[in-house]
């Protein structure tokens, strides 16, 4: 008989290197106008990051850099501490997919798939076998209380159903990093509120960093920084 181990069991090492490393970031418009130059950023595991400004500072193309999705003019940007400059098209986009999850009004839910299938995706597109990817998408619905919906498509869900449906499909391949677009944007206010709530616990169960963009003084409310965008670049608020 194989005498029974006394080795001591450790915990997973918790790192509190930048999940989000942003140095030295510049970015003008097409037009020709600046809208940030030598911003930096960094956020921690576990750690939420509200973004705030008036209309037009740049609060969206600032996640959209942070995404991949558009190019900065200058500094340098980090994920999980891959530099984003140092990698080809192909490890750029695996690592967008592997590290990052979205809330972004721009990523629909797509309208011919289910339920289960849309917040799977993550999962499918990461090598997930779908047999093992459906199951995983049907528990992480159950987690936003929709676990009876997997088979519905998106033209049968509310503005407020839907915003969990994508909350699922961010958190599904435990991302190091969420971002977030005015992730209770247009719903109304109770709905916004109880978004948000699942959103903050979901977001703190997962361990990633995350970075919310946001006009809402009740989604800035739950966040451990709350920045504020503008001329002078990202301030405290
Ligand atoms: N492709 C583009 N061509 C020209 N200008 C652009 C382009 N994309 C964004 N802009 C401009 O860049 C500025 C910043 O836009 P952005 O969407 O990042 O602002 P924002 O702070 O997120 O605003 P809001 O709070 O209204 O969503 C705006 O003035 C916008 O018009």
């Amino acid at each position: 008989m194989t005498p029974k181990s006394s080795a001591p069991v450790f915990p997973a090492p918790v790192s509190s290197a930048p999940v989000l490393s942003v140095t030295g970031l510049g970015k003008a418009v097409p037009g020709g106008r600046q809208l940030f130059t030598g911003l930096s950023l960094a956020v921690a595991p576990g750690e939420i990051v509200a973004i705030m400004g008036e209309s037009g500072v740049g609060k969206s193309t600032l996640l959209n850099l942070v995404a991949g999705l558009d190019t900065a003019d200058s500094g340098r940007i980090a994920i999980a501490g891959h530099d984003f400059a140092a990698l080809g098209d192909d490890a750029r986009t695996r690592l967008r997919r592997d590290h990052i999850g979205f809330v972004f009004q721009a990523f629909h839910i797509l309208p011919h798939l289910t339920l289960a299938q849309n917040v799977a995706l993550p999962l499918v597109l990461a090598d997930s076998p779908a047999a093992a990817a459906l199951p995983r998408a049907q528990a992480m619905m159950a987690k936003v209380g929709l676990g009876d919906r997997g088979g519905d498509f998106p033209a049968q869900l509310s503005g407020g159903e839907l915003q969990r449906i994508a909350i699922a499909r961010a958190l599904i391949h435990t991302p190091s990093l969420i971002l977030a677009d005015e992730p209770t944007g247009n719903l109304d206010p109770e709905t916004a509120e109880r978004v948000l709530a699942l959103f903050i616990a979901e977001t703190r169960a997962s361990g990633a960093g995350t970075v919310i963009v946001t006009h809402s003084d009740r989604a800035a409310a739950v966040a451990d920084r709350v920045l504020a965008l503008g001329a002078a670049g990202l301030t405290p608020r």
